[in-house]
């Protein structure tokens, strides 16, 4: 794995002046009020369970959440299976959950939705650990026939987005631009 300090803070800026940028702020946020409506009239009543899934859905999450005015119990796990890099490899745990999840209604948040098998892992977690209704919310799906099993969707997505190597709101660059305040691709990827 490369040592942040090979990336110049030249490097990256330049990285993100000669993106693309597929959404912009105020689409994204319109996106996120779009889910955060699905999601009270679903699950208002459900006293669910909701994961962060580090660290990709932490912007996501910290978005949703205050869009949720119901009781809902906010956790995090962490799982990679890109680490820095811009291909997939194994589903790695960093943490598991570490709360009962026996008969609970729950909800994964996470950043993108790409070959699926990330979220495919983590909602496996939950069934397994006694979850008895396991929803996935992804702000991006992207467009392509790699999915995990045909036609895989999540419960809950904000944009539909092409096939190319995103970051922006909670994607990372090589562990940077996770702040970008927008859904981004880079030049060539
Ligand atoms: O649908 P998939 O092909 O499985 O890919 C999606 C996963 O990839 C990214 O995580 P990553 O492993 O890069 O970790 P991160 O959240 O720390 O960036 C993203 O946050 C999702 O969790
Ligand atoms: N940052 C980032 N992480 C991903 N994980 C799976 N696909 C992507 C992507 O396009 N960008």
């Amino acid at each position: 794995m490369q040592s942040p300090h090979e990336h110049t803070r030249e490097d990256l800026q330049k990285v993100f002046d000669e993106a693309d940028c597929l959404c912009d702020e105020a689409q994204v946020q319109e996106a996120i009020d779009r889910m955060a409506a699905a999601l009270r009239t679903d699950l208002a009543d459900q006293n669910p369970l909701l994961f962060c899934v580090m660290n990709g859905g932490l912007i996501l999450t910290g978005q949703l959440l205050p869009r949720l005015p119901f009781p809902l119990q906010a956790e995090y796990l962490h799982a990679t299976r890109y680490r820095q890099e811009t291909t997939g490899g194994i589903l790695e745990w960093k943490l598991r959950p570490d709360v009962d999840m026996q008969n609970r209604t729950v909800v994964i948040v996470d950043d993108i939705l790409d070959e699926g098998t990330t979220l495919n892992a983590i909602a496996d977690y939950c069934r397994a650990h006694g979850a008895v209704d396991v929803r996935t919310a992804v702000l991006i799906d992207k467009q392509h026939d790699r999915k995990a099993r045909p036609g895989l969707k999540a419960d809950y997505t904000g944009l539909e987005v092409e096939d190319r190597f995103l970051f922006g709101y909670g994607m990372d660059y090589k562990g940077y631009w996770r702040n970008a305040p927008g859904i981004y691709a880079v030049k060539g990827l």
